[in-house]
């Protein structure tokens, strides 16, 4: 019998990402997918869109996933596997129902799938295995066989990603004048979700309390800070602290926002800060905007030093955790014993969401989980 490959079963890679505008006539039409049904104030939109277009309407996010598509074909190569990697994205071309339909054209019958979002949540988990059960059932109505999706687990406590960060913030550090580099806090940002989606995120064991997407950003912040204070001697006071709330305002969102945290650390005789967002895996225009333009004016206005710490993005540390995370998954598949990688208090995560982990406020059919309606 021929050795079975490392990658079997899996006959190909689907990189899935959320997609941006790359140009100014992209804007509007890329709001309007990532906002179909979601009830986002008609203001807010606005703002957003005046983002997109102070940078030409050109999301950084499209390059950093062409450069990550890239470093990943490079790795895979190198390292002997012969697997095709694929990239569709939920809200703009290249859109995961085409890439999905040339997959199957392609051939390929069992796809591993690398979210580019780390954490938990019903818009960093749940919402992407929709739009996965949209593309498939698409697929259906067009006459042809879907093929299978696996998600790969979430990866915020993989060495592969928690260690670029901590070279980042690093250089940030580094980067502070002398005189206020000792003092500095680190805060720790991701994207703010709505409470109650905070709160139902995760397994249903892990409800309430802030659920797994509190949890998990608290165990990346705390691995990060520890490693740093064993790095430079220095114990830097940290926070986890929100950003890009979007939504009615007499809704609650995850609090504080990066802004009132920097006006309140300033407040407390902070001399600098560093802004890490372990929330996002690369640049895009929430990194771009909210913090390096938002964030970076308002502590300016302060009078306080901020540096912006480098996402992972290509980093070759992270493609070698998408290898890894690839080939754990494929020897569980076919049977076998694989180690899983993780840092940090909560262990690596469940390879198939469980039902009821991060629900949605209108339940849809969501695909690569236990209550998936495709096998
Ligand atoms: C947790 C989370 C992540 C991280 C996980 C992940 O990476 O997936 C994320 C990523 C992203 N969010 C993005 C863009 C947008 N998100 C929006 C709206 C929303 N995001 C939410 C949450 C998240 N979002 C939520 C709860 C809403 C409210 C509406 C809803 O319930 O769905 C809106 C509408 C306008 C606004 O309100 O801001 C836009 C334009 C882009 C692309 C950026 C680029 O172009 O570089 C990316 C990577
Ligand atoms: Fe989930």
């Amino acid at each position: 019998m021929p050795e079975q490959r490392a990658t079997s079963p899996y006959d190909a890679l689907l990189l899935l990402s959320f997609g941006g505008p790359e140009g100014p006539d992209d804007v509007v039409p890329f709001l309007e997918n990532v906002t179909r049904g979601r009830g986002i104030p008609k203001e807010r939109l606005k703002e957003v869109g005046r983002h997109y277009f102070l940078f030409g309407g050109v999301s950084p996010i499209n390059e950093q996933n062409r450069a990550l598509l890239g470093a990943l074909r490079k790795d895979f190569a190198e390292h002997g596997l012969d697997l095709p990697v694929y990239w569709g994205n939920r809200n703009w071309t290249p859109c995961l129902t085409d890439t999905l339909r040339e997959m199957t054209r392609d051939g390929r019958r069992r796809i591993a799938v690398l979210a580019t979002s780390a954490y938990a949540s019903y818009s960093g988990c749940r919402q992407y295995r929709e739009n996965l059960a949209d593309a498939l059932a698409a697929l259906v109505e067009e006459g042809l066989e879907p093929p299978r999706v696996d998600k790969l687990r979430h990866y915020f406590n993989h060495p592969g990603f928690v260690r670029p960060m901590v070279d980042s913030v690093l250089t940030s550090l580094a980067d502070l004048p002398e005189e206020v580099r000792a003092g500095a806090r680190l805060a720790f940002t991701t994207h703010s979700v709505p409470v109650a989606a905070a709160d139902t995120s995760g397994p249903v064991e892990d409800h309430g309390d802030g659920g797994a997407y509190v949890a998990q950003h608290l165990d990346v912040a705390r691995l990060i800070a520890d490693a740093v204070r064993e790095e430079t001697g220095v114990e830097h006071p940290w926070q986890l602290v929100y950003q890009s709330r979007s939504g009615a305002p007499h809704i609650p969102w995850l609090e504080p926002d990066i802004c009132d945290h920097l006006e309140a650390v300033y407040g407390d005789g902070a001399p600098a800060v560093v802004m890490v967002p372990i929330g996002f895996v690369s640049d895009h225009m929430e990194v771009l905007y909210d913090l390096d333009t938002e964030a970076t004016a308002k502590a300016a206005e302060l009078g306080l030093p901020v540096r912006r710490s480098a996402t992972v993005g290509a980093d070759e540390r992270f493609v070698g955790a998408v290898r890894d995370l690839l080939l754990e998954r494929a020897a569980t598949e076919r049977g076998r014993a694989a180690e899983r990688c993780a840092l940090g208090a909560l262990g690596p995560s469940h390879d198939v969401c469980p039902v009821g982990c991060c629900p949605a406020r209108t339940p849809r059919p969501a695909a690569a989980g236990a209550d998936s309606p495709y096998s």
